[in-house]
């Protein structure tokens, strides 16, 4: 388990710090393989579907171990102020890479908490490299952490951020989705996108 403050000198609230009993993550036999690409689980998820148009269009990558890289590059219609990255925009990429840890772990699971330092301004067509890893588990919480860099993977931190996933059932979709998208994504006759849809273990 990580122990390191990844943010410096501003520490996490407490409710983002792993309690003595968790335990570091496992990593999926199934989980693809250091290098591969993830792909988009749903075409319409803001995050990372093609069927988005102002979507980020982020691509996640399995790293090793219990770990994501990612790449969103910015674009005219993410700006907050004039040629720069909305902040809400950063947070949601931060959202979809460490949301896609929890395909490593093939546990379902929603975003219950995520800080965010903004460290450096982000520019209109610039690639954020991001790279997140899952700290520790606890029960149903899972304890991950993100960092997103600019002028390449190596570069300097633009953004940070710390997160807790909540593991639910897929009924937390089905009764709480609207039921349109929920009909047309289990009508998906494509069995992997089907779960994926919903992050399920197929
Ligand atoms: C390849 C796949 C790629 C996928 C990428 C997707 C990326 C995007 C991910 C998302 O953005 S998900 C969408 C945003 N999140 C949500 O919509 C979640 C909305 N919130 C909920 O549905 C519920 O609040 C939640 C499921 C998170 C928790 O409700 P529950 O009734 O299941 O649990 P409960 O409230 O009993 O909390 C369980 C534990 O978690 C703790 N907890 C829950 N929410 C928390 C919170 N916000 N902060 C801190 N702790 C929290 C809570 O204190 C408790 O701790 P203890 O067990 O120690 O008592």
């Amino acid at each position: 388990m990580s122990t390191a403050n990844p943010r410096g000198t501003n520490p996490a609230s407490s409710a983002l710090t792993p309690p003595p009993s968790a335990i570091p993550p496992v990593r999926h036999p199934d989980a693809p393989a250091p290098g591969e690409l993830l792909g988009a689980h749903y075409e319409d998820c803001f995050g990372c579907g093609g069927g988005q148009p102002h979507g980020l269009h982020l691509q996640a990558r399995a790293g090793e171990g219990v770990s994501i890289t990612a790449e969103f590059t910015v674009k005219p219609a993410h700006q907050g102020a004039p040629g720069l990255a909305h902040g809400g925009v950063l947070t949601s990429a931060l959202d979809e890479t460490l949301g896609s840890l929890n395909w490593l772990l093939r546990t379902i699971a929603v975003t219950g908490r995520l800080e965010t330092d903004f460290v450096r301004p982000v520019p209109v067509d610039t690639t954020l490299f991001l790279q997140a890893e899952v700290a520790a588990v606890a029960g149903r919480k899972i304890y991950s952490t993100a960092v997103g860099r600019i002028g390449g993977p190596d570069g300097p931190v633009a953004v940070r951020a710390q997160a807790l996933f909540i593991e639910v059932k897929v009924d937390h979709f089905i009764d709480n989705g609207r039921p349109e998208e929920i009909r047309a994504a289990m009508a998906d006759p494509d069995q992997i996108r089907r779960v994926r849809a919903f992050e399920v273990n197929p």
